[in-house]
């Protein structure tokens, strides 16, 4: 199941919020976590479980528990952050590896900048997290780089995705699964997705320039 577009009312709902351009960057930044929350719920619904036994108030009781998976969340950064903190709420625990990929927005290829990961890649399922899957470049940079690393089992959050990009992941790695928000129409001619967010980047960091 490579793309699972989350039809929730609430992430509609945010989503919708998120695309209106007059938006602050205060209201942008907080939606993004928001959403980073609700994708989280999904992504992990199907973690396996593990029962156990402890002491309870009337003695001993058998409780579940996520069964020995270790967890690294993986923003791409910048804009990866801006879902961070949202992930992290359900997931306090997770180590968080950082990748720096950055697209030349003239070939529209992806450039990797900084890879600071937790160790024992290999033990962890990894939880990348990116608002836009635009042509897929970044992403697949992103995964290639986590398998070299010796990961295993990787998800992808987005809040949203392009067909071009979700294709670009599917023929790479067809074993990744994207949770998106939103799969949208598709790419302008400068590569960004229709309708979109506009730069997604610059929209939670506060760094739109006044020409663009
Ligand atoms: O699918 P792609 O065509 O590769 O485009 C998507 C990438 O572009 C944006 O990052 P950007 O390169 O603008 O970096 P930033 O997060 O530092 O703003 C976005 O956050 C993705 O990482
Ligand atoms: O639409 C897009 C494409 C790439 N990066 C963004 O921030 N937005
Ligand atoms: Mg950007």
């Amino acid at each position: 199941m490579p793309v699972q577009e989350i039809r929730h009312p609430l992430i509609r709902h945010k989503l919708g919020l998120m695309r209106r351009a007059d938006l602050s960057t205060k209201n942008f930044r907080e939606l993004a976590q928001e959403i980073g929350t609700l994708l989280t719920y999904e992504a992990t619904k199907d973690l396996p479980l593990e029962t156990c036994s402890i002491e309870g108030w009337d003695g001993s009781v058998e409780v579940e528990k996520i069964a020995g998976k270790k967890i690294t969340v993986v923003p791409i950064l910048r804009a990866g952050i801006g879902m961070l903190d949202g992930v992290l709420s359900l997931i306090p625990g997770a180590k968080v590896s950082a990748v720096g990929v950055v697209r030349n927005e003239e070939t529209l290829q992806a450039h990797t900048y900084l890879e600071k990961l937790a160790p024992d890649m290999g033990s962890r399922l990894a939880l990348i997290i990116d608002p836009m899957l635009a042509t897929g470049n970044s992403m697949v940079a992103t995964i290639d780089l986590l398998k070299k690393a010796g990961c295993r089992e990787i998800r992808a959050m987005v809040l949203v995705a392009a067909p071009q990009g979700i294709e670009a992941v599917r023929n790479s790695h067809p074993d990744v699964t994207i949770y998106t928000a939103s799969i949208d129409q598709g790419l302008n001619a400068r590569g960004y997705i229709i309708p979109g967010l506009g730069d997604a980047g610059d929209r939670i960091f506060g760094t739109k320039q006044k020409d663009n």
